[in-house]
């Protein structure tokens, strides 16, 4: 991106505090959004995509302030002349003017509309506040706007209640337009429409965001949306992004796991286009204690192996999900000899019932019944040897100490693929360093 960005974000952190007890001690930190950050170019529309609970609705509430952030900037040209300007210090006057240039649009229209107001009234509303006082005018500004919605300039003295979710949504972005803003935030704007109507309001977005001349932020947790909408996009997980570039390149070309975990969850009806599904195994952490290093490495399908050991890669995930297991201490031995007695009883008996055991939680995790690593093999016998024999501790400890990956141990930086797609994981960074030769280190 050459041009200077309307929107420009920098390590935006919102950290909802944990409390406890009558004296609301604070105990911990929710780190819903953790040091994001991203440009958003004049007419430009980046998605914002990840799963439910990522914090794509906090980046959004954040930076338009409708909540405080705990740190990082927000920088924005309010067209005055006077370049970028930081929003998170924004006074009063500031802040009201800036409200009028960045928008929101939220997934379900009915939240923001009073049903006793007709819905002119209430798209007419915002350019009262704003000191438009001639009536006749504020309707024809109205009535024009609902006509570009592909709604009727009678629709005007209409109530919410007579209108479909996808009308509602076209009022959604009346309300959205009617002060000229730039900017616009769209926070899952289709994600509540029947599948049907979903087509019709994406192109409607398409085509007021070209002829508005707007930038937007759109947010979603489906990528097939953000395909047909967003000129870039950026990953987002448990509070960072993991992956940003332009659409087409992020889609064709995904570097991060997760990412690429993502678009195989795309349905397709076509099957030469049709990827695997990933399916992403592993713990789901919570933003309140997030892993170390990596976050994704808790369900990484490619997360990486050290040196010492030579897996095949769905038995080391399965290694560390068991590891992970046994450290939380969630793996119930006292279950599963139960289950596998309660087999025997029934004719299924087993000479040694530790090794039926073992075999039952080797099943339960993926786990083989011997791991093609003889070091692994070996290590995790010993750690089964200890669960088996009642010395939980132990056999966290053993497999705390033989299993390690990389991903944990540190923070993966942002790399760059060229035109500004950048993602952040070891195994992108460990192959552009394999790549690099010393002959063409200047470039
Ligand atoms: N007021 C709050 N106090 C504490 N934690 C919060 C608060 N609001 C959100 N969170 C937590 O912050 C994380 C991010 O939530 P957020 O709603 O931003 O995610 P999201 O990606 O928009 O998900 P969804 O699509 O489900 O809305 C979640 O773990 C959520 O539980």
């Amino acid at each position: 991106m050459t041009e200077r960005p309307l929107l420009s974000v920098r390590n935006l952190e919102k950290h909802y505090p944990i409390t406890e007890g009558v004296l609301s001690r604070r105990v911990g930190a929710a780190r819903a959004v953790d040091g994001i950050s991203f440009d958003i170019a004049r007419g430009e529309t980046l998605g914002l995509v990840g799963e439910s609970g990522c914090g794509k609705s906090t980046a959004a509430s954040s930076l338009i302030r409708l909540e405080e952030p705990t740190g990082g900037r927000v920088l924005f040209d309010d067209g005055r002349g006077e370049g970028l300007r930081d929003v998170t210090r924004f006074d009063e006057a500031d802040l009201k003017a800036f409200r009028r240039n960045a928008q929101m649009i939220f997934q379900d229209p009915s939240s923001s509309l009073d049903p006793r107001m007709t819905v002119g009234s209430s798209v007419a509303e915002s350019l009262m506040v704003h000191g438009m006082t001639d009536r006749t005018r504020r309707r024809k500004i109205v009535e024009n706007l609902l006509e570009d919605v592909g709604l009727s300039a009678d629709d005007y003295d209409r109530y919410p209640h007579e209108f479909s979710g996808g009308q509602k949504q076209r009022i959604g972005l009346a309300r959205a337009l009617v002060l000229n803003p730039d900017l616009i935030i769209a926070d899952e704007p289709v994600s509540a429409l029947d599948v049907s109507v979903r087509a019709e309001i994406l192109s409607l977005v398409d085509r007021l965001q070209e002829e508005y001349g707007l930038s937007m932020l759109f947010i979603s947790h489906d990528m097939s949306v953000v395909r047909d909408v967003c000129d870039r996009v950026a990953v987002m997980y448990l509070g960072k992004i993991v992956e940003i570039g332009e659409t087409e390149e992020v889609f064709a070309n995904p570097q991060h796991p997760y990412t690429e975990a993502l678009l195989s969850a795309i349905p397709t009806p076509d099957p030469r286009q049709r990827r695997k599904g990933i399916e992403l195994t592993g713990k789901v952490p919570s933003p309140v204690d997030p892993p170390d290093g990596c976050r994704f490495h808790t369900r990484c399908h490619r997360v990486i192996q050290p040196d010492e050991y030579d897996l095949e890669q769905s038995h080391w995930r399965s290694l560390l999900n068991f590891r992970d297991e046994v450290v939380a201490g969630a793996v119930d031995v006292g279950k599963v000899r139960e289950s596998v007695e309660a087999g025997a009883a029934d004719g299924d008996a087993e000479a040694t019932p530790d090794a039926a055991v073992e075999r039952e939680i080797r099943a339960d995790f993926g786990l083989p019944e011997r791991l093609s690593d003889a070091a692994a093999e070996r290590r995790l016998g010993d750690a089964f040897d200890r669960l088996l024999s009642g010395n939980e501790d132990e056999a966290a400890e053993t497999l705390a100490a033989a299993f390690v990956t990389p991903c944990e141990e540190s923070v993966p930086e942002f790399v760059d693929h060229g035109d500004g797609h950048r993602s952040a994981c070891f195994l992108t960074a460990r192959d552009e360093r394999a790549l690099e030769r010393p002959a063409n280190a200047e470039r």
